[in-house]
């Protein structure tokens, strides 16, 4: 892995109506995420975090995409840093807020790739339109957005699109989708491997064939973790729980498969909601899951 850490913080929350997930990147740093990772040899770079339009200035009805404006200029914001620090050779590790920072994420990231593997690690799919979303909240949406589906002004942050292609997903824990997000995997032949798979399979094995199928005639792979694909008893402090999830050791274990395939090229943790959470029981287990990703080992 790339000995260089650029972190960049979005404390986001204009994607969903729940206050609090703004806080999320702070409860991280706050778990002691810096430290952890200089611990085992990194040269970490904390880049702050990004400026997010407040809540009320940008509250608009023109769409039913709640609070449109302020996501495409965070997004736009959030693209650029990302970039930034893809540039100076560092490997970006951003720290959420919800899950619509992912557009602004994979906006910067996927610039630098041609071919682009994602894993979205995560309850949900996060594939919804304007048409399907039964919520209006942005961050049911960014999968799709990065396809190059979905309203026109997030489709084109960065100035381009679509920034990743349907064979180079592979979505593991997702037990809540929705109608339109079914069909949408369907038509495309998304990879998803559900919470059936996660029981039946077991997790090495299941991200045995996620590694294999990502890095695949891929030359890069981001990995975008909602908090919510963990079970909400490990992982109470999130907007959207959903019952039967990812254990934390099961969790772990992904993470370590991940860093001894060595083919994780940019990172995101999102969905920390402190004020949901029990004792920054959620951010001190996402910091505990970078810590895997990244090569920590008790011996
Ligand atoms: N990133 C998340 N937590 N997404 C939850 C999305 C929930 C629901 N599918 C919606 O579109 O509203
Ligand atoms: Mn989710
Ligand atoms: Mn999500």
């Amino acid at each position: 892995m790339n000995k260089n850490i650029g972190i960049l913080g979005v404390p986001m929350d204009l994607g969903q109506m729940r206050r609090g997930v703004d806080m999320g990147p702070s409860a991280m740093r706050y778990a002691g995420l810096i430290e952890r990772l200089e611990n085992i040899g990194y040269d970490v770079e904390d880049h702050g975090d990004v400026e997010i339009p407040q809540r009320e200035k940008v509250a608009s009805t023109e769409t039913n995409l709640k609070n449109l404006q302020g996501v495409i200029e965070a997004s736009t914001l959030l693209a650029n840093g990302v970039d930034k620090i893809i540039e100076d050779g560092h490997f970006p590790l951003v720290l959420g807020g919800d899950h619509s920072i992912a557009i602004g994420t994979l906006a910067g990231v996927s610039k630098h790739y041609k071919n682009l593997g994602v894993i979205w690690y995560d309850a949900h799919g996060d594939l919804n339109t304007s048409d399907t979303s039964p919520s209006g909240n942005i961050h049911g949406m960014p999968l799709a957005v990065s396809l190059g589906i979905g309203h026109e002004k997030l489709k084109d942050i960065g100035g381009y699109g679509p920034k990743v292609k349907p064979e180079n997903i592979v979505i593991i824990g997702a037990r809540s989708l929705d109608e339109g997000e079914r069909e949408l995997i369907r038509e495309k032949g998304i990879k998803v491997y559900t919470m059936h798979e996660i029981d039946r399979m077991g997790m090495s094995k299941v991200m045995e064939e996620a590694i294999e199928y990502v890095s695949k005639d891929t030359d890069g792979v981001h990995l975008s973790l909602d908090l919510d694909g963990l079970d909400p008893a490990e992982a109470p402090g999130v907007g959207t729980p959903v019952l039967g999830g990812i254990s934390y050791r099961e969790s772990h274990l992904a993470m370590e498969m991940l860093e001894e395939a060595k083919i994780i090229t940019s990172a995101e943790f999102v969905e920390v909601n402190p004020i949901l959470d029990d004792k920054n029981k959620t951010a001190t287990c996402a910091v505990g899951l970078v810590g895997s990703l990244f090569g920590e080992k008790l011996i």
